[in-house]
């Protein structure tokens, strides 16, 4: 099980985005305590100072990771010989700076102020780190198997949290069904998945890694910046981009048609730049369907192809059989792979232990949380139209319960800590 630091106190730059219009933003720590850090850290940089030493640690993170994966022009063959990449001469800073501004910044709320204090009179906080940089450090320092359930709206990535997962994937075949009402035809845009990803991520949001689907990245290049630029301000902490067409399918449906190479690897391309401008930890994962029309050493090439070009991590989607699986997770060894489990699909299903045994270092159960919600629910409704009820008193389950995992102690705590009256009789 990951384990992760939540700040006590005033913080730390995550991770610093410069975006394309020259501002500089971070990863969403919690909306209050990132705004102030923003404007520190703005203050500093405008002012000609130059990042801090935290700030400035993720960024050689981050630029010694994309050297593990290896840097080239992406030229498309299948075994690209890569150099890393020159860490870059950064200026560094003391922090101090920063926590005396934020400090000041943060003077109108007793605890935070209280919590300043603590900040300036103590060291600065080592551990804490944005949850896309927890994402790729722990797949760039440890072999660990990250598990992901399928998470499809707020209500079931709240269950996940509850549950306590190493990261949750957003579906983007969920999110089609849940926020559209939708197959997953390729129907969600941007708007769409980049809205959803962020309230998911947001809700634990110095915690739980959210790795979101991209699919296709809506568009050319340009769309594909603008999509990792918004995942990134979302706070999503890794994504998948794959060489379907537009107008793409499901991974485990027939009849998929895939861009060519030269295509799929400017998406790649567009990506990785986006990344890089706004130096981010947010982990890239190639994705490839080409299996179905172009077969398996396409794939291979495709995925030789990206990861040349910086991806982090590969997905073969949906593999024939566990030899296949195998042989892919030897071919790549140790650019990480990510194997998608969708039961009663195309591939073969995996437990954990089978994952973790043949090498695989992220599995996602896409379907984990949308398919015993249908059955769920579809019963209810079953039994409601059949007999007028719906059965749910006998699973004894309260609204206090479901608000519970929506998070209803934490909104009351944040009320009487406020010193709101609000929920002094309870609920
Ligand atoms: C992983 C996936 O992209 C998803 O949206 O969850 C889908 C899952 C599915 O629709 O079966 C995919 O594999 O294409």
């Amino acid at each position: 099980m990951m384990t992760t630091t939540s700040p006590t106190f005033l913080p730390l730059i995550p991770e610093m985005h410069h975006m394309d219009n020259g501002s500089h933003e971070s990863g969403p720590i919690d909306r209050v305590t990132l705004n102030l850090a923003v404007e520190s850290l703005s203050y500093h940089v405008t002012s000609g100072n130059s990042l801090g030493s935290e700030a400035q640690s993720l960024k050689t993170t981050s630029i010694e990771n994309e050297a593990s994966v290896g840097q080239s022009d992406g030229t498309y063959t299948k075994q690209n010989k890569t150099e890393p990449a020159p860490i870059e001469d950064t200026p560094t800073d003391s922090m101090s700076a920063l926590s005396v501004k934020t400090h000041h910044d943060t003077a109108s709320s007793p605890k935070v102020q209280k919590a300043s204090q603590d900040t300036v009179a103590t060291s600065l906080p080592t551990e804490f780190m944005s949850p896309a940089t927890n994402l790729k450090r722990r797949l760039v320092n440890t072999k660990d198997l990250i598990v992901c359930p399928g998470v499809y709206d707020g209500f079931s990535a709240r269950i996940a949290l509850s549950v306590g997962f190493d990261a949750l994937y957003m579906t983007g075949a969920g999110t089609t069904a849940s926020r559209l009402g939708q197959p997953d035809l390729g129907l969600a845009q941007l708007s769409d998945m980049r809205a959803h990803a962020d309230m998911i991520a947001n809700l634990d949001p110095a915690g739980t890694p959210l790795i979101a689907d991209m699919d296709t990245g809506y568009g050319g290049p340009n769309t594909i910046t603008l999509a990792v630029q918004q995942y990134i301000r979302a706070n999503v902490a890794g994504f998948h981009i794959e060489d379907q067409v537009l107008t793409k399918r499901c991974g485990h449906l027939s009849g998929k048609k895939v861009v060519s190479a030269d295509v799929y690897l400017s998406r790649i391309r567009a990506a990785k730049a986006a990344i890089d401008k706004a130096h981010s930890d947010i982990v890239l994962i190639a994705r490839t369907d080409a299996l179905q029309q172009l077969g398996y050493d396409e794939c291979v090439a495709r995925l030789h192809a990206a990861r040349a070009l910086g991806a982090d991590v590969g997905l073969l989607e949906g593999f024939k059989d566990k030899e296949q699986a195998a042989r892919a997770v030897k071919e790549f060894a140790p650019w990480p792979l990510l194997l998608n489990i969708v039961e009663n699909g195309h591939s073969p299903l995996f437990t954990v232990d089978e994952a973790r045994e043949m090498g695989f270092r992220i599995i996602i159960f896409s379907f984990a949380g949308l398919a015993p919600a249908y059955g769920a629910i579809k019963g209810a409704y079953d039994k409601l139209k059949r007999e007028g009820v719906t059965g749910i008193q006998g699973s004894g389950i309260t609204p206090k319960e479901i608000f519970d995992v929506c998070g209803l102690g934490e909104c009351m705590r944040v009320d009487e800590e406020a010193g709101g009256e609000d929920f002094k009789g309870g609920v």
